[in-house]
């Protein structure tokens, strides 16, 4: 078992840094969605949770649930039942709904977390734009889209940016505040706001490729992959050389399996595709070949490694 030790902050209202944002909108509820309807709530902020699927709906509520409980654990240690209010009431501030439109009306901030595809991310904008009211911030999660690309399909361009979030988003510290080429000073000062309310440390990204982590990260997991591809060392052996070499909680390989190996080759190929020069980014054989076979990682059971199925 790995070492993370996770730093709890207290995010009741009072001591929390106020925003200006009260009614968040967060659309997609998977992985991300509902890591950051999470914090949000436990941040005391109003969220309507959306999806297209009633399933994954009824999924992320389950694992916001058990996530509220294991931070009120740590967090209320000397005092159960304030934890079992925190939970309550943290839950109780997520509606959860599947009409995105109808969800944007009362939004001060729409946070978009649905698929990593930029048809279907403006088709979505597109819609909201038209019925947002004309104060709501619209902000994409995307890790490897532009976000100028995005907005340019809402004339709100001046109310649109980047809120980069890492998985899982109950512990990763940061958040990356993207400033798009329109974004106005304004939209970029609340949203600083809004991610120090929700207990993040922001950082300021320009709208490059990756923005700043995930611009190192790939390059990172990509030449691990081409290494133990190569045969030059085993996968475990690579893991344990960053995890004890370098202090990283994850290896390389690990963290691919963790992310999922779709979503790598997924960042990969779009890179490719804009940069076809860049060696760091050309298409790698044994990735590839684990995609076509639906070695995923951790959510299909296999990819660099195997894992039991939950
Ligand atoms: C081509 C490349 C592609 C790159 C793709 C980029 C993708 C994206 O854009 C960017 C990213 O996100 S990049 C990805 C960035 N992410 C990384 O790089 C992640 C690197 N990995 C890690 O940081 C650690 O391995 C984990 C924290 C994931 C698990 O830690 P562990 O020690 O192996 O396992 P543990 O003992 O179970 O948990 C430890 C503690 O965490 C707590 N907890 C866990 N989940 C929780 C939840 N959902 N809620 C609340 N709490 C949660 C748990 O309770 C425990 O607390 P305690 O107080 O200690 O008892
Ligand atoms: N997985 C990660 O580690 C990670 C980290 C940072 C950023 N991101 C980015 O966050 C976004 C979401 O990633 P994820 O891993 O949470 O994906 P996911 O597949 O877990 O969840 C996406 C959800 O969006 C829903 N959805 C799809 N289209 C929709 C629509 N039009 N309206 C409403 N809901 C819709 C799906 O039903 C699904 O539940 C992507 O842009 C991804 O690049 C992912």
């Amino acid at each position: 078992m790995m070492q993370f030790k996770v730093i709890v902050r207290n995010f009741s209202s009072s001591s929390a840094m106020q925003s200006a944002i009260k009614n968040v909108t967060v659309i997609g509820g998977g992985l991300m969605g509902s890591g950051i309807a999470q914090v949000s709530a436990q941040a005391g902020q109003n969220v309507t949770l959306v999806d297209v699927s009633n399933d994954a709906l009824a999924k992320a509520k389950k694992s916001i649930g058990t996530n509220l409980s294991r931070v009120a654990k740590k967090m209320y240690k000397d005092n159960p039942q304030e934890g079992e209010k925190f939970v309550n009431d943290s839950l109780g501030r997520i509606n959860t709904a599947t009409d995105a439109a109808e969800a944007s009306k009362s939004a001060d901030l729409v946070v978009e977390a649905i698929v990593e595809n930029i048809g279907v991310k403006h088709k979505l904008f597109k819609q909201l734009d038209g019925v947002a009211p004309s104060h709501t911030i619209f902000a994409s999660n995307t890790s490897s889209l532009s976000i100028n690309e995005i907005a340019s399909v809402v004339k709100r361009k001046d109310k649109f940016g980047g809120l980069h979030f890492f998985n899982p988003v109950p512990v990763m510290r940061l958040l990356e505040v993207v400033k798009g080429s329109e974004t106005s000073e304004a939209t970029y000062k609340t949203m600083m706001e809004w991610g120090k309310s929700v207990g993040k440390t922001c950082i300021t990204c320009k709208d490059t490729p990756g923005f700043v982590v995930n611009r190192l990260l790939v390059p990172y997991i990509c030449e691990a992959i081409r290494l133990y591809e190569r045969g030059d060392a085993s996968a475990r052996d690579i893991d344990i050389a960053m995890k004890l070499g370098a202090g990283y909680p994850m290896g390389p390989l690990e963290l691919a399996d963790y992310v999922g190996l779709d979503t790598n080759k997924f960042i990969l190929d779009g890179w490719h595709k804009k940069f076809p020069d860049q060696q760091l980014f050309k298409p790698i054989p044994l990735l590839e070949k684990l995609v076509a076979e639906g070695k995923l990682g951790v959510k299909t059971g296999e990819g660099f490694y195997k894992y039991e199925k939950k």
